[in-house]
C-alpha cells in the first residue's frame, strides 16, 4: 500500500499549522483504508530534525526529499518531484492544506498526472468500498457535495482551521526516509526578495472567544457594541458577509466560505440566521450561543444555548452585566 499522504508545508517557523490538522484527519481515516499516515516533505538537510518530530504526532512515515534547490517553495519544481514520487510509490490519498502554497501546488501535481482534485474540503468520510468521500460546499455554496475521485491517489485540498490539530503523543519516534536527489528539474522561478507580511495581533482564526454579528443587529451603531463585548471577553469580533458589505465592519472579520474559519471555545452569534456559507466557517466552535428573534433560525437549532430575543437589546444588557461582574470581582480583590 502506497500510503495516506499529506503534504508537509513548512516555513520559517516550522511546519504550517494545517499540517497538524491534516495529520488528525489522516489518523482517523488512514486505518479504514489500511494505509499508513505519511507526511511528504521537500527541503534541505536543515529539515531533518523537524521532520523527525512529526512522529510524535502519530505520523507513521515521513518521506524527506532533499536537495539544495528545494530550500524554498517553487511550485513548478515541487510539483515535478511530487508527481514523480506519486508514480513511483502509488499512494491512495494525497491531501494538501488549502493555503496559498497548497493551492498553487496541488493543481499542478494533479495536472501533471491527469488526476482529479477536490478543492477546499471541510469534511471526509470513508465508504463501505474504502473510497474517500470528499465533502465541500458547492453550487453557490448552497449544498454540501460529496465527491469521489475516479483517479488514484484521491487528491484534495483542505480548508485550514476546520479540523482539530493532532496533539503530540507521549511516545512516537521514527526516522524519516531520506531521498537524496542527485538532480532536480529546472525551475523557471527565482526568489529575489522576501517581504514578510506583519502578523495581526489577535487573528480571528486563533481567538478563543468570537462574538459575531449579523443583519439582525439592524444598525452599524448596534454592531459596533460587539467590540466592547469582545474586549470584555478577550475575544475577537466576527461578522456575516452582508454586514461586511453594508460597511459595518471590514471584510477581514467575515466568517464563512468567503472569509475566515474560526474554532473558538465560545462563539456567540447575534442576529445571525446561520446560512451554510457562514456556519462552515464556525462549526468547529466548542460552545455556540445564538441570539435571535426567530427560534427556528438555523443557528438557533445548531446552538448549545439559544436565546430567543432582540439582539439589539440583549447585547448591551450582556455588556453591562459582564462589566458589573468584573467590577465586582475587581472591587473584592
Ligand atoms: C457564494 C456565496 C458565498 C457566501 N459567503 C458567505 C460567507 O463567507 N459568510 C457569510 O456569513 N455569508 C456568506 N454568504 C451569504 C450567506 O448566504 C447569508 O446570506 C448570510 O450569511 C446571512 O447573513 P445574516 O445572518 O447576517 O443575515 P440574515 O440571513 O438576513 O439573518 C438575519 C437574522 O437576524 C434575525 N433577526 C432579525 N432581527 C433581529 C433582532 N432584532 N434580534 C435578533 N435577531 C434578529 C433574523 O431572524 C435572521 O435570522 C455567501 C453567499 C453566497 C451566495
Amino acid at each position: 500500500m502506497g500510503g495516506f499522504w499529506i503534504y508537509g508545508e513548512w516555513g520559517e517557523n516550522g511546519f504550517h499549522p494545517v499540517v497538524y490538522e491534516l495529520i488528525s484527519v489522516a489518523r482517523r481515516l488512514a486505518p479504514k483504508l489500511a494505509e499508513k499516515v505519511t507526511v511528504v516533505v521537500l527541503g534541505t538537510d536543515d529539515l531533518r530534525e523537524a521532520a523527525r518530530e512529526l512522529f510524535r504526532y502519530g505520523v507513521e512515515k515521513v518521506l524527506l526529499f532533499i536537495h539544495p534547490e528545494l530550500s524554498y517553495f517553487r511550485d513548478d519544481l515541487y510539483a515535478e518531484i511530487l508527481a514523480a514520487a506519486i508514480k513511483e510509490r502509488d499512494p491512495s490519498v494525497f491531501l494538501f492544506g488549502a493555503t496559498a502554497e497548497g493551492q498553487a501546488l496541488a493543481p499542478r501535481v494533479a495536472g501533471l498526472l491527469g488526476l482529479g482534485l477536490t478543492a477546499h474540503c471541510i469534511a471526509f468520510e470513508v465508504d463501505d468500498e474504502a473510497r474517500l468521500i470528499q465533502i465541500r460546499p458547492s453550487f453557490g455554496e448552497n449544498v454540501m457535495a460529496k465527491i469521489v475521485s475516479k483517479t488514484r491517489p484521491q487528491m484534495a485540498t483542505v480548508r485550514p482551521g476546520v479540523f482539530p490539530k493532532a496533539e503530540p503523543q507521549a511516545s512516537g519516534e521514527g526516522e524519516p526516509e531520506e531521498i537524496r536527489l542527485s538532480e532536480v528539474p529546472k525551475s523557471v522561478l527565482r526568489r529575489r526578495a522576501v517581504y514578510p507580511v506583519p502578523r495581526k495581533e489577535s487573528p480571528l482564526s486563533e481567538a478563543k472567544v468570537v462574538v459575531a454579528g449579523g443583519r439582525g443587529l439592524l444598525t452599524k451603531e448596534n454592531f459596533e457594541k460587539l467590540h466592547e463585548l469582545a474586549k470584555l471577553l478577550s475575544g475577537a469580533v466576527g461578522a456575516t458577509r452582508p454586514v461586511c458589505h453594508l460597511g459595518w465592519i471590514s471584510e477581514e472579520h467575515m466568517i464563512g466560505v468567503s472569509g475566515e474559519t474560526v474554532a473558538p471555545r465560545l462563539y456567540i452569534g447575534f442576529g445571525i440566521s446561520g446560512a451554510l456559507q457562514h456556519t462552515v466557517g464556525m462549526e468547529g466552535s466548542e460552545v455556540v450561543v445564538a441570539v435571535n428573534t426567530d427560534p427556528e433560525a438555523t443557528l438557533m437549532q445548531r446552538a448549545d444555548i439559544a436565546v430567543v430575543g432582540d439582539a439589539t437589546r440583549i447585547l448591551p444588557l450582556l455588556i453591562r452585566r459582564i462589566r458589573e461582574i468584573k467590577e465586582g470581582r475587581d472591587g473584592a480583590s
